[in-house]
This record gives structure tokens, C-alpha cells and sequence, in this order.
């Protein structure tokens, strides 16, 4: 039986990789439904070669004109509705999801609440709605399985083992493509500089958060929801090879890694094809390539969107929530040159200083705090 999946964000880094893993596994998969924001010239490609039965194109305007350019055999929905659509088909075993931003949280609980298996790139569900994830993860008794890189590594670690024996999750970070860079000089950076990644070519908004090491902080959220475990056991340290994955270290002190070129068809495949494993088409990690890896602690200075995203997930409610919404807008703001590399940390701290934190039990109230901060951020902006 082929494995039937669905993709929500199949144009974007993740999706197009995910569709190459398929691709070399033809016969073990099937794409069911496909889903973007408005890319409907690569949608339309990926139509006609993958013939999914549904797609779900966010915008609706691109949604109609993908409509007249294809056969009918595929069905076009559009808007949120679309996206929830193709997250809880009765056809599909698998979803992947890799849109990128909040706008991903919906989707993942209606994967849920249709109890798929979920193959989650998409970190900002459980920055923003981690406590909402978790709980309906149990009522519907459904696993997420790891896609980002670092997480993919330590879900492979723990194979086998017990979470009270783990003492804590190393997460390496690359460094960015600033790690050697003075702050002095960070001030004036441009968005194509941030955008130059040392190790991975990844769409705009991750790049950029990796640049600011935003991409860390929010992955040390990620870790913390994945795998039940207080952020003070959650340590980063800058590798910047990008070749050990990330670590666990165990309560007798042994550590576990998992190593691998910096390639992300490989934890894409580990997690459609879970608990397998397939073959792959590439070379593999040649050590006599590799004279030294290298580890230091993270410049909190340099980075001060690190140390914010350990503030907000101490703090917990809906302090997650506010700071991954305001590093949306400030990092598009940032790409569209309105303002400075610096000023992304600047605001969100600023709106994090006035935000009181609060429980909160439903999606509904989560939406209302990220629309509040995107408009605090757009209004507050000098
Ligand atoms: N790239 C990587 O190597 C890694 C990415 N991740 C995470 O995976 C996620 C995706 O990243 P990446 O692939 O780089 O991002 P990209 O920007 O390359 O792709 C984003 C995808 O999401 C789609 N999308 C955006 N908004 C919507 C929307 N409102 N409705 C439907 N689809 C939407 C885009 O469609 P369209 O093309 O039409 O705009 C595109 O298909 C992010 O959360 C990122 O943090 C994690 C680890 C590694
Ligand atoms: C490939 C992947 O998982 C990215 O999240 C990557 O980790 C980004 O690199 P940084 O370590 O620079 O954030
Ligand atoms: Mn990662």
C-alpha cells in the first residue's frame, strides 16, 4: 500500500524537497493534496506530475485562474478553509506540513483533531499554540514527527530511550551568516547579506531568522513542546559546520549525536518513512573531508533574539505567541528594507515589555493576541 500524503507548503524550501524525496520513492508514496500560498505557476507543475486530487491555494483570486488552467480532475479549494481541507482528508495517512508562519497552527490542529500523522516542518505551530498542540496531541491520541532538522536529530537520539533518563537536548546552531562578524558592523547589514546562509538554502523568513538566531530561539521553544522538557535543559551551541545535527545528553552523562551532511531530504525521508528507513541518493558524510567541528556558546549580545525567545517561553501564556508575531512583521519589514537588522530584537522586546501574559485554553484567544501584536508592531513602528 502506498502511503497517501498530503503537503501544505509544497512550493516553498521544504515542499519542493519533500516532493524530490517522493520522487526517488515513487512507488511508496502518493500525493493526495497539495497546498500554497499563491505559486500557482509551480502548483501547476506539480499538478500535472504528481496529480494530486485536491489543491488548496490560500489565495483566492490565484485559486480561480489555477482553476481555468487545469483539468477538472483536481479539485481547487481556496482561503483557510482549503488549507484545514487538505489537513484532515479521509484519504491521506500523512501530512506535511511547511507553510511557513502562524497560519500553520490551524491546519496542524485540524490534522489532529482528523487524527493523521503529522510530519511537522512548520515550527510555528508550536511556538505559538505549543500548549494547545500538546493537549489535543494526547485527547486524539496523535504523534508529531520532526522535520526540522535539529528536532529530526533528536527524535532519532531518543530512539530506544526513556525521557527521564535525557539530562538535556544540545541544539547546534550554525552561527548564521554573521557568527564572525563584529556587532559594530551588524548595524548596517543588508537583507541580502542576512539572507546568505553559510550551510542551507531555506526560503526568506527562516534565513533571516537564522541570521538573528531567532531561528535557535524558536527552535528551543519547538524542543521544549516535542519532547516534554523544561527550556533550562534546552542548551545551544554554535557548530558551525552544521554537520552533528544536534545531541542528547543522557543522566550518565553519555551523549548521543546524529550526524549528516546538511541536507534536509534526509530528515524529510526519515519522517514519511518513520519507523523505516530508505535508501538515499547521496554521497553521505565523508570524515576525512571534515579536519575539525568546532562548538562555542552563543554571543547573547550579538544575538539578542535568542535570549528573548528563552524570556518568552519562561514566561509562557501567550508570550510565545506575541513574540513569533512580531518577528513575522519585523522580518518582512526587514526584507522589504523599511527597517534596520537591529531593530528586530529592538521591537520585540518593547512589545514583549508591554504585553501582560495571559492562560489561554483556545485557538480563538491565540488569534486574537497575534493579530493584536502584528498591529502593535505595524502602528509602533518609527
Ligand atoms: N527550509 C528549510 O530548510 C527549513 C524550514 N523549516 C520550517 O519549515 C517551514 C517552511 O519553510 P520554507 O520551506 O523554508 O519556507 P518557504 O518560504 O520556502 O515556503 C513556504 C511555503 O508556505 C506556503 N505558504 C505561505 N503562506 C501560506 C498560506 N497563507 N497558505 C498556504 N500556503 C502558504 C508558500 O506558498 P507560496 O510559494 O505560494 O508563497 C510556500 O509553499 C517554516 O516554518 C520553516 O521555519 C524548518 C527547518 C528547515
Ligand atoms: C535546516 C534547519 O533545520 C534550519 O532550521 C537550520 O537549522 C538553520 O540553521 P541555523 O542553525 O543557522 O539556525
Ligand atoms: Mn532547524
Amino acid at each position: 500500500m502506498k502511503k497517501r500524503i498530503s503537503i501544505l507548503g509544497s512550493t516553498g524550501s521544504i515542499g519542493t524537497q519533500t516532493l524530490d524525496v517522493i520522487r526517488e520513492h515513487r512507488d511508496r508514496f502518493e500525493v493526495v493534496a497539495l497546498g500554497a500560498m499563491q505559486n500557482i505557476d509551480e502548483l501547476e507543475k506539480q499538478i500535472d506530475e504528481f496529480k494530486p486530487k485536491f489543491v488548496a491555494v490560500y489565495d483566492k483570486n490565484k485559486a480561480d485562474i489555477l482553476k481555468n488552467r487545469i483539468s477538472s480532475k483536481t479539485k481547487i479549494i481556496s482561503s483557510i478553509e482549503g488549507l484545514i481541507e487538505i489537513a484532515s482528508l479521509n484519504d491521506i495517512d500523512l501530512v506535511l506540513n511547511s507553510v511557513v508562519g502562524s497560519i500553520g497552527l490551524l491546519p496542524t490542529l485540524h490534522a489532529i483533531k482528523a487524527r493523521k500523522n503529522i510530519a511537522l516542518a512548520n515550527k510555528e505551530t508550536l511556538v505559538v499554540g505549543g500548549e494547545l498542540i500538546t493537549k489535543e496531541l494526547e485527547r486524539y491520541n496523535v504523534n508529531i514527527i520532526p522535520v526540522d532538522s535539529e528536532h529530526s536529530a533528536i527524535f532519532q537520539c531518543l530512539q530506544g530511550e526513556k525521557r527521564e533518563a535525557i539530562s538535556k537536548l544540545i541544539l547546534t546552531a550554525s552561527g548564521g551568516p554573521f557568527n564572525n562578524w563584529e556587532l559594530e558592523n551588524l548595524k548596517d547589514v543588508t537583507y541580502k547579506e542576512a539572507l546568505k546562509h553559510p550551510n542551507w538554502s531555506m526560503g526568506k523568513k527562516i534565513s533571516i531568522d537564522s541570521a538573528t538566531l531567532m531561528n535557535k530561539g524558536l527552535e528551543v521553544i519547538e524542543a521544549k513542546w516535542l519532547f516534554d522538557i523544561d527550556v533550562d535543559k534546552i542548551e545551544v551551541v554554535i557548530h558551525p559546520q552544521s554537520i552533528i545535527h544536534s545531541m542528547v545528553e543522557f543522566k550518565d552523562t553519555s551523549v548521543i549525536a546524529q550526524l549528516g551532511l546538511p541536507d534536509m531530504r534526509l530528515p524529510i525521508q526519515y519522517a514519511l518513512t518513520y519507523p523505516k528507513r530508505l535508501e538515499m541518493k547521496s554521497p553521505g558524510l565523508n570524515f576525512m573531508k571534515y579536519n575539525s567541528l568546532t562548538f562555542n556558546e552563543p554571543d547573547y549580545n550579538k544575538f539578542p533574539c535568542l535570549r528573548l525567545a528563552y524570556d518568552a517561553m519562561k514566561i509562557g501564556g501567550t508570550m510565545p505567541c506575541v513574540l513569533n508575531a512580531a518577528n513575522e512583521v519585523l522580518v518582512n519589514l526587514f526584507l522589504e528594507q523599511k527597517i534596520k537588522f537591529f531593530d528586530i530584537p529592538y521591537y520585540i522586546e518593547k512589545i514583549m515589555d508591554i504585553h501582560e501574559p495571559s492562560n489561554y485554553n483556545s485557538y480563538e484567544e491565540l488569534l486574537e493576541v497575534d493579530i493584536w501584536a502584528r498591529e502593535w508592531i505595524t502602528k509602533n513602528i518609527r
